[in-house]
C-alpha cells in the first residue's frame, strides 16, 4: 500500500510562552503523542499518507510507451500501471464493464474516465510501491480531471514520447500482439483522438513546467538514453 505513516510531527504542538506553560506544554505533548502512537496502533486515526511519485506517460499508439515503461521499471523501480492493458483485462475477465470496454478499443474511442480511474487506483491501494509509471493516461481532459478528483495526486513528471506519424502505424501494424485496435481503420481514429483529446493535456502539463518531450524516433536503447536522465535528476535531487 501506498499508504505509509511519515510522520509524527503533527503530535506535537509548538509553544512560546513561559518555562511553565512550556513544561506543561512537553508533558501534554508526550501525552498526547503517545495517545496517538496509541490510537494509530488501534486504527482510531487514519495514519498519514505518504504522497507517491507519479509519471503519466503520454504519447501517440505505437510510439513506444510500453517499450520505455519497461526500461523504466528495470532501471529506476516504478510500478508500471497501463491504462490500456487494465483495460484489456476488465474485457478478458468478462467484468460488467467488459462489453462496453471492448466496443469502445475496437472504435479507436475513450472509456468513460471513471471506470479507467477507479482500476488504476485499485492497483495504486493494493501495491506495495509509492512509484508509478501510469502509461496511456490521461488521454483527455476529463481523464485528467477525473484522476484529480478520485486520487488528488498530481503528477511530478509528465512524458510524451513524440513520434512522427507514419513510424507509429508502421509499429502498431507490425505490432502482432493480437490486439483488436491494430489494424489501419481503428489506427486512424486513435491518432484522431491523440490529436483532438490527447494534445491538450499535452499542452497543459507543459504549460505547467511538468512535461518532458521525447524525440522518439531511433532505437529503443537510443531513446532510453533521453529518458535516464530525466528520473537520474529526481533521484539525485531526492537524495539532497
Ligand atoms: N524505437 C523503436 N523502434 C522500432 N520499433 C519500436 C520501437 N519502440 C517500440 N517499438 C515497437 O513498436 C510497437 C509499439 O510499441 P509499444 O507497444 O511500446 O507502443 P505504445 O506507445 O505502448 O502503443 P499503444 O499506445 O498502442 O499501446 C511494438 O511492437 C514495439 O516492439
Ligand atoms: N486512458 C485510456 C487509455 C486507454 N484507453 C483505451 C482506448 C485505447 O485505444 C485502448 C488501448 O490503450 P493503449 O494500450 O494503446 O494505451 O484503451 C482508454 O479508453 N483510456
Ligand atoms: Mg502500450
Amino acid at each position: 500500500m501506498w499508504r505509509r505513516v511519515v510522520s509524527l510531527s503533527s503530535f506535537i504542538s509548538s509553544s512560546r510562552t513561559s518555562f511553565v506553560a512550556q513544561t506543561a506544554s512537553r508533558l501534554n505533548t508526550c501525552e498526547s503523542l503517545t495517545t496517538g502512537i496509541a490510537q494509530q496502533a488501534k486504527g482510531v486515526i487514519a495514519p498519514k499518507e505518504k504522497t507517491p511519485f507519479i509519471t503519466f506517460v503520454l504519447g501517440g499508439p505505437g510510439s513506444g510507451k510500453g517499450t520505455q515503461c519497461i526500461k523504466i521499471v528495470e532501471t529506476f523501480g516504478f510500478t508500471h500501471l497501463s491504462a490500456g492493458d487494465l483495460l484489456r483485462r476488465e474485457i478478458a475477465s468478462n467484468s460488467a464493464d467488459g462489453a462496453m470496454i471492448l466496443n469502445t478499443i475496437k472504435e479507436g474511442k475513450i472509456v468513460p474516465s471513471q471506470v479507467t480511474v477507479k482500476l488504476i487506483q485499485k492497483d495504486m491501494e493494493s501495491s506495495d510501491n509509492d512509484k508509478f509509471l501510469i502509461d496511456g493516461f490521461p488521454r483527455t481532459e476529463e481523464n485528467r480531471v477525473s484522476f484529480d478528483q478520485i486520487i488528488s495526486v498530481e503528477p511530478n513528471v509528465v512524458l510524451f514520447f513524440d513520434c512522427p506519424e507514419e513510424e507509429m502505424v508502421k509499429r502498431v501494424l507490425n505490432r502482432n500482439q493480437g490486439r483488436v485496435d491494430d489494424n489501419l481503420e481503428t489506427i486512424k481514429k486513435r491518432l484522431q483522438v491523440f490529436e483532438a483529446l490527447s494534445l491538450p493535456v499535452i499542452n497543459y502539463y507543459s504549460q505547467r513546467g511538468k512535461l518532458y518531450t521525447i524525440k522518439a524516433i531511433g532505437t529503443e536503447d537510443e531513446i532510453f538514453e533521453q529518458v535516464r536522465p530525466i528520473f537520474t535528476a529526481f533521484e539525485l535531487h531526492a537524495a539532497g
